[in-house]
């Protein structure tokens, strides 16, 4: 779809790493990018975010183009959105909304789209309340009470019905999969979360480290999710490997609490590897990022280690690195061009035994 670009900068020292990220988000989306715009602003106009005369602008350029949608680099407020559809006179995507929408397109299990539909709605909702709550101020005024009214009521009444049917049947969904974690963890295999920025190229990781042992039972866990297998790791036997979703920047709330029990499945496992695109300018701000999510999950105290990615594109050698207590703190490796696998399985492995050891001890108290 032909798209019209439009990030806003507002002084922040990393405006154009936001603003390639958003570029990559877009085309994400599938994103046929015909032309951008950015508005420099101090701070965002109540109304439209950027400018009058900016606004003026992009229209002319949106038209030029012949861009069909505006994709808008920040969060809009609902007010701000109608007044930018209505000026340009075509449907304008917010950045919650567009990553919201690659959820969608990316979600595969039947979980994970319950789970997107339920933050779309949600997304909605909060739209439809507010118009709702400006119109009925003038309620009770003369010709106030017509269709577009009953349309309205009509409208939030069907998505809180449907928010309340996914909200159910996630619920049942959810405890199915409580049920498999269980039997899961009462077998004493080590389980691994790979966690990370999006991008950073866990699922490559996760492919590098799976399919080197392809031979491995898949058939065992075919009732999870796509995104787990176990493999066999020298020294560590059996481990539960899971790809997990990428975080990233501004992820929207609504999508966090929706995916707060997939989330949690990462709060689950014995260990974390969190990985990071170390070829990246701005890895210690994903890395912040990505922290402040696992915090938000309550795993921040799993132990975890960093697996800095992408070497290759980086120039660093792979290697093993400890903290001052002697503890694996940060690998380094290339799950493109294989490097550094053998050091990560043998963290794994050294990692895992300490992790592993603590989550025996407590399934012993229990039994
Ligand atoms: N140069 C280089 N590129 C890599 C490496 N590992 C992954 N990539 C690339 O980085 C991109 C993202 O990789 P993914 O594995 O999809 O990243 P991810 O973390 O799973 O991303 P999300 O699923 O979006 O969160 C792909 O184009 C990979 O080919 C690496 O070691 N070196
Ligand atoms: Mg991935």
């Amino acid at each position: 779809m032909k798209t019209l670009i439009i990030s806003v900068d507002l002084g922040e020292p990393d405006y154009q790493a936001h603003a390639d990220e958003f570029v990559m988000l877009a085309k994400g989306a599938g994103a046929e990018i015909v032309a951008s715009i950015v508005a420099r602003r101090a701070r965002p106009d109540a109304a439209h975010f950027i400018g009058s005369g900016k606004l003026e602008e992009a229209i002319l350029v949106a038209d030029e183009a012949g861009a069909e949608i505006v994709l808008f680099d920040q969060p809009l407020t609902p007010a701000q959105q109608r007044n930018l559809e209505r000026g340009f006179e075509r449907r304008v995507v917010d950045r919650v909304a567009l990553i919201l929408d690659i959820f969608a397109l990316r979600a595969k299990s039947h979980e994970g789209k319950l789970q997107v539909e339920l933050a779309q709605l949600q997304h909605l909702s909060t739209r439809l309340t507010r118009m709702w709550s400006h119109l009925e101020r003038q309620r009770g005024g003369i010709g106030m009470r017509g269709p577009g009214e009953a349309q309205l009521e009509m409208d939030r009444r069907m998505i809180g019905d449907k928010v309340r049917l996914l909200r159910e049947r996630l619920a049942r969904v959810q405890r199915q999969r409580t049920t498999q974690r269980r039997s899961r963890s009462r077998s004493s295999t080590l389980s691994v979360s790979l966690v990370g920025y999006t991008n950073a190229g866990k699922s490559t990781l996760f492919n590098a480290l799976t399919r080197a042992d392809a031979y491995a039972a898949d058939q065992l866990f075919a009732t999870l999710d796509t995104t787990t297998r176990r493999v066999w790791i020298e020294g560590a036997g059996q481990v539960v490997v899971s790809d997990t979703v990428g975080f990233i920047r501004d992820l929207p709330p609504t999508l966090i609490a929706a995916f707060r029990a997939t989330l949690e499945e990462t709060v689950q496992a014995d260990l974390l590897l969190h990985v990071v695109d170390a070829s990246s300018p701005q890895r210690d701000e994903q890395i912040a990022e990505v922290n402040k999510v696992l915090a938000d999950i309550g795993a921040d105290d799993i132990p975890h280690i960093l697996v800095y990615n992408k070497i290759d594109a980086a120039g660093y050698e792979p290697r093993v690195e400890r903290n001052e207590h002697g503890t694996i703190a940060r690998v380094f490796v290339s799950a493109l061009g294989r490097l550094g696998l053998d050091g990560l399985r043998g963290a794994i492995v050294e990692s895992g035994q300490i992790a592993g050891n603590n989550a025996f001890t407590i399934e012993n108290v229990q039994s």
